[in-house]
């Protein structure tokens, strides 16, 4: 099986690089910056699970169909990065977006059809360091992919059992937009509240209303689920409930890391369309409607839209 992947920052020079270290057919669809690096160096990823330093293959222009396309770039990117793989998309292509959110899912049916794209998402904390090495920061390594439809069983079963190969956790879903809603969930309130507040947990925790608030927040993201269909499960909220509530903790999520270093970030695909949604459901959710002004406010700021 062909794989391809686009993008070799943290997601796909983790999992794509563990592929090419266990010799699954992977090639890497890069930028040229990207591809120069990679070309003279090889991709390095340091973690507590192994480091590597291995050689790749890497392409800056698709032009035939692949097996499978591990789709690994920020949301901000999606409109290029889905230019750039549809060369790479034949009649049978698998599509496994590896995003955090939703809404790349509606993205790509309409670009290549729903029966190309599977259901994908990652539970690991990786960053690319400033020589371009992939930094994996914990032990926690897992990938979940699942068919989002009965004629997708057979070939995300196929999938599987290549990425296996890899040695990461690899989880096969058979309710993969459950598993996805959870993380939207989750991910909207944690970087929803860390990036309203410009602190981690722990902080938010010691003030006199930041649990009431977070717990809030949590409210109105999970009431949006359900109405989409998918609450989270009580074994999937007891643990996000205990980690966005834990005393002294320094976590924050990617999004507010992206914002103190003044960069762009995904508010857009995860709070906004959370926020969508929840209007489109009837959902009271004035958290989220004052933590995407803060998320837009910044952008017109870092853009230079707001008049000074
Ligand atoms: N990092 C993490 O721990 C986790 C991340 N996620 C999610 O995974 C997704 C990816 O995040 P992450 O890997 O951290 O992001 P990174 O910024 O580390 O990597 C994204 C990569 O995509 C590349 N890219 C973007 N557009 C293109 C294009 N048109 N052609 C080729 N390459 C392209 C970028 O290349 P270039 O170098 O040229 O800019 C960049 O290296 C996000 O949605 C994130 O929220 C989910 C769970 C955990
Ligand atoms: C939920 C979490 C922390 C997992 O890595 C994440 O994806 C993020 O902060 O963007």
């Amino acid at each position: 099986m062909r794989i391809l992947v686009l993008g070799a920052g943290g997601i796909g020079g983790y999992f794509g690089g563990r592929l090419a270290a266990s010799e699954v057919d992977v090639h890497f669809l890069v930028r040229p910056p990207r591809a120069e690096l990679l070309d003279r160096e090889g991709l390095s990823i340091i973690s507590p699970i192994g480091d590597l330093r291995i050689p790749v293959r890497t392409l800056t222009a698709a032009t035939s169909p692949f097996d499978a396309v591990l789709l690994a770039c920020k949301a901000y990117d999606l409109d290029a990065a889905m230019d750039a793989i549809a060369p790479a998309v034949g009649p049978s292509t698998l599509i496994l977006p590896l995003l955090n959110g939703i809404r790349q899912l509606d993205l790509l049916d309409t670009r290549f059809g729903r029966e190309h794209v599977l259901g994908g998402l990652c539970h690991i904390g990786v960053t690319i360091n400033e020589a371009g090495a992939i930094h994996h920061l914990n032990k926690l390594q897992r990938l979940t992919l699942g068919p989002r439809t009965e004629g997708q069983v057979e070939a995300a079963e196929g999938l599987h059992k290549v990425l296996k190969r890899g040695g990461f956790d690899l989880v096969l879903s058979g309710s993969i937009m459950q598993e996805l809603w959870e993380k939207f969930t989750f991910l909207t309130t944690y970087a929803g509240m860390t990036t309203l507040m410009r602190a981690p947990i722990g902080a938010i925790m010691a003030t006199q209303e930041g649990e009431a608030i977070t717990l809030e927040m949590l409210e109105e993201c999970s009431a949006t689920a359900a109405a989409n269909g998918h609450a989270p499960r009580s074994e999937a909220l007891a643990p996000m409930i205990s980690s966005l509530t834990e005393r002294g903790s320094p976590g924050t999520a990617s999004m507010f890391r992206d914002m103190t270093r003044n960069g762009p970030t995904e508010h857009e695909h995860i709070i906004g369309d959370m926020f969508l949604r929840a209007r489109a459901a009837n959902v009271a959710a004035p958290l989220l409607r004052v933590s995407l002004a803060n998320m837009q406010s910044y952008t017109a700021m870092r853009t230079g839209l707001a008049s000074h």
